[in-house]
């Protein structure tokens, strides 16, 4: 009998046993620091000379390691091997394919401080985001293989006299899954196991810049039983291997995570009906955000500010949930403004290997790049409070940057950062306030600080996201308590780590028979 399921606690890391473990689990990593990972294709290890090599953000000098990179060929050879372990795959129990998940979980828990180790150093996550990332996985991998044992025999229908009628759920196929560098286990695992569990075969094309934290998981999964070929590691170029498999006759459905613009690019591709291909691809898309907390006249303004400086700072901004937008009621402005700076001007940036440091690196150069850029335009936009200062001399440190008085049309209030920025915009009222919080083409995640029952009530129906928090930040959903997904140029609204997304995997059979 499974237990309930509930979510993996976060590690205390005052208690010292804690965060002694976490230091071997640096050690751990740094043992195997380096190393050479090769696909894994239909269960076979295949190594080749083209490498995607992977840094540690907070120190360019510092290899994670190295992996094999598939050529179009070697995706086409996965491909097979995946449509060929879906004709049994699709045919083994749910509860067998639960097992899996649960054991890898197992797995994952046993090892966890070294998996968060290796998000510091791979991902430049500190050890308290490093710590919630693992938890996150180890939470998919607990939640979905109970929701497929809750789906594993339909849902009852109605029968009439002389007549038995059944409604299943059967798998779609061979998926694709593409994922993230920033929840690089999380968002990887999650998404690559809730395809499997529901009876499809994948292949696992993770993010460039963390595929050593995705090598290290398709190890897993093997030791916890998963057969051959179900599982396919295939890291490669997005232009190259991505479209080619995208395009591809035998997908069956893509399960992508990361940007508006990759996401918009394989909408489009996979909505054109290739020779050979007898069904519509489906589409699995989560992605970007242009966060807002709303801070109403009448609210707990301490609780408003550090509610910003969590939302906007945490992992650096690099979280499609991230705090990226403040409007603020104009008599409360000033206050919750000056005690935001405050506030931010306390947080620490550095290594992110060092339990104090509250910020690490943004993801590499191009990410650091952009993110400079922005603020340039946010100092011609409004008004610098505080941070705008980069150094990528070592790694790629930016100060955690505070824009006031920003238009709502602003392009620092329109356009997704990606990392520690964020802007401030003041509104005349609560009903203003939620018409600019709405006035991006996204629709993610967004907050509300607020004393009032009738303004909750009012965002409730009208600030128009998919993950709606009050009195509390944006960011930080946890798997079965907040389903996560937004609307708009944020995505499908799949909402992963909730009821209904197994249910995007599999496609729905009515059995009618008479006697
Ligand atoms: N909504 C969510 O749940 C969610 C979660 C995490 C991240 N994100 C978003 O992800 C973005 C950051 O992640 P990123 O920089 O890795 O995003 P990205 O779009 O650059 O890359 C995501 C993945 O797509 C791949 N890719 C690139 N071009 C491709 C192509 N032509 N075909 C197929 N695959 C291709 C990349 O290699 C990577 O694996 C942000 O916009 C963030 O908001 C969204
Ligand atoms: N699910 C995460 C965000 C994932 C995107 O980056 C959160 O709720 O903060």
């Amino acid at each position: 009998m499974v237990q309930p399921y509930k979510h993996e606690p976060f590690t205390d890391f005052s208690i010292e046993e804690n965060r002694q473990a976490f230091l071997k689990g640096i050690k751990t990593v740094e043992s195997y620091l380096g190393q050479d990972y090769p696909l894994v294709i239909g269960g076979e290890r295949i190594t080749t000379e083209d490498k995607i090599i992977s840094y540690n953000p907070s120190n360019k000098e510092e290899v994670i390691g190295s992996v094999s990179k598939a050529s179009r060929d070697l995706a086409e050879q996965a491909m097979q091997a995946a449509v060929e372990a879906f004709k049994t795959w699709k045919k083994v129990k749910a509860e067998v394919r639960a097992d899996v998940l649960f054991k890898a979980a197992t797995i994952i828990r046993r090892r966890k401080h070294e998996f968060s180790a290796l998000l510091t150093k791979e991902a430049g996550k500190p050890w308290k985001e490093a710590d919630a990332d693992t938890a996150e996985a180890i939470d998919f991998l607990e939640y979905y293989g109970r929701q497929m044992l809750a789906l594993k025999d339909g849902v009852p229908v109605n029968s009439r006299p002389n007549e038995f009628n059944r409604y299943n759920y059967i798998p779609l196929g061979v998926g694709i899954i593409i994922s993230p560098w920033n929840f690089p286990l999380a968002i990887m695992a999650g998404t690559t196991v809730a395809a499997i569990v529901t009876g499809n075969t994948v292949l696992l094309k993770p993010a460039s810049t963390t595929p050593i934290v995705a090598a290290k998981f398709v190890e897993v999964m093997e030791e916890a039983g998963l057969p051959k070929g179900v599982l396919n590691f295939v890291p490669g170029s997005g232009s190259e291997v991505g479209d080619y498999l995208v395009d591809h006759k035998d997908t069956r459905f893509i399960s992508f995570t990361g940007s508006r613009d990759v996401g918009l690019r394989i909408f489009e591709r996979s909505s054109k009906v290739n020779p050979g291909q007898i069904w519509m691809k489906r589409l699995i898309a989560e992605m970007g955000g242009k966060d807002t907390i709303v801070v109403d006249s009448e609210a707990d303004l301490e609780l408003a500010a550090q509610s910003i400086v969590a939302g906007a700072f945490g992992f650096s901004g690099q979280k499609c949930s991230a705090c990226s937008r403040a409007v603020i009621v104009e008599d409360v402005y000033d206050t919750v403004l000056n005690r935001v700076v405050e506030l931010t001007n306390q947080l620490t940036v550095g290594d992110p290997t060092e339990q104090g440091t509250f910020m690490g690196p943004v993801n590499d150069n191009n990410a650091f790049k952009k993110i400079m850029e922005y603020v340039e335009i946010g100092k011609q936009e409004g008004k610098l409070m505080t941070g705008g200062e980069g150094d990528n001399s070592k790694g790629y440190f930016i100060q955690p940057t505070v824009i006031a008085d920003l238009a709502p049309d602003s392009r620092i209030m329109q356009e997704e950062i990606f990392g520690p920025v964020v802007g401030f915009t003041k509104a005349k009222d609560f009903t203003e306030a939620i018409e600019i919080a709405n006035n991006t083409e996204y629709g993610l995640t967004g907050a509300v600080i607020t004393t009032n029952r009738e303004h909750l009530e009012q965002a409730r129906e009208d600030f128009h996201v998919g993950n709606l928090y009050f009195n509390r930040s944006c960011t930080g959903a946890i798997v079965g308590y907040q389903p996560f997904g937004g609307f708009n140029m944020s995505g499908t609204d799949s909402k992963a780590g909730g009821p209904d997304y197994l249910l995007l995997h599999m496609q729905a059979k009515t059995t009618s028979e008479m006697y």
